[in-house]
């Protein structure tokens, strides 16, 4: 095996220079094959309130600059355990939901049809179906670890059944999800109605509230997500809105009252060993942002869940 193509050296090149990959990485079609690709979907037709998301991946993209080989937390390097690839972004129609939920769906099976495992950043939250679509057409119904300050299972906007805030009801309806194990972590903020609550309890999720966290504490909620989880094929969607809007102002849908971003990583550190089979970073919308807060936060996320892939390889890989 050739060794993995690593990120371009910042000690020989400044990391401001030269045009952004996913943490100054090869991008895909340099490399030929990668264990995990970055891809960027800059899709934000489903938003119910600000828009912009669209623009989140290369936002996202230069935030990355700034990251390093070696994660500490835990003591690997990603780049170096495994080949990762920018894998670019998938180009759908921003005029048209259904058809962009297909495209979606079509790149993601095409890139992860020999086991490329992605980390896919968005994009608004209604690429989370598309994804698990093509991640359940892979491994059968997946375990779903859902960080958003929303539920996302409401049922349509102004008839509309694709948008931001319905994809784990539709992941649900169409037997996408192994509801024996999928949870939302982060949610608060008001709803529309108490039902909000029983239905989602009904389609199977369970919840660990922002307040949970922070009464809690990471380590316990940690045990109590891996327990769920178990061995099973996991998917992981973070809605970067999951954190408070002091951590990421850059969003459609700001919520008071979120996790911190030392609270997010902590968490996602303590699933290393998970059978992580892809993941998503969703509603990074720049506009709002300031100082790229919410493009580094979501950058960072973005490095943990590729690590918690290099931490555990695929079989076979
Ligand atoms: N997925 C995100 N970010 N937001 C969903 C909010 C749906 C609503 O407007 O009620
Ligand atoms: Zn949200
Ligand atoms: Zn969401």
């Amino acid at each position: 095996m050739t060794e993995p193509r690593g990120p371009v050296d910042s000690s020989r090149v400044p990391r401001f220079a030269g045009p952004a990959t996913f943490a100054r990485l090869p991008r895909l079609d340099e490399v030929g094959h990668a264990d995990v690709a970055v891809v960027g979907v800059p899709f934000d037709s489903g938003v119910s309130y600000r828009p912009g998301a669209r623009f989140g991946p290369s936002a996202v993209r230069e935030a990355s600059r700034l990251l390093r080989p070696y994660h500490p937390g835990l003591d690997i390097s990603p780049f170096a355990a495994q080949q990762v690839a920018d894998g670019g972004d998938v180009a759908c129609n921003p005029f048209a939901i259904d058809e962009a939920v297909t495209t979606i769906e079509e790149a993601a099976s095409g890139l992860g049809a020999d086991g490329t495992r992605l980390v896919t950043i968005g994009g608004d939250h209604t690429i989370a179906l598309p994804l698990l679509r093509a991640a359940a057409r892979r491994h059968g119904p997946v375990a779903l670890l859902h960080f958003d300050a929303h539920l996302d299972t409401w049922d349509t906007y102004f008839g509309a059944e694709y948008t931001h805030g319905t994809p784990f009801r539709r992941a649900v309806e169409e037997g996408l999800l192994d509801t024996e194990a999928v949870s939302h972590v982060g949610t608060r903020g008001p709803l529309y109605g108490k039902s909000d609550l029983d239905e989602d309890k009904r389609l199977g999720f369970g919840i660990v509230t922002s307040a949970d966290v922070m009464r809690r504490g990471v380590d316990e909620v940690v045990d109590a997500l891996r327990q769920r989880i178990g061995d099973r094929p996991l998917y992981v969607s973070i809605d970067i809105d999951v954190l408070d809007p002091a951590h990421a102002p850059g969003t459609g849908t700001p919520e008071a009252g979120g996790l911190t971003s030392r609270e997010l990583l902590e968490i996602l550190r303590g699933l290393a060993g998970a059978n992580l089979i892809g993941a998503d970073v969703v509603e990074v919308a720049p506009a709002y942002d300031h100082a790229e807060i919410t493009a580094v936060a979501a950058s960072h996320v973005a490095y943990d869940l590729v690590t918690l892939m290099a931490a555990r390889p695929r079989e076979g890989a």
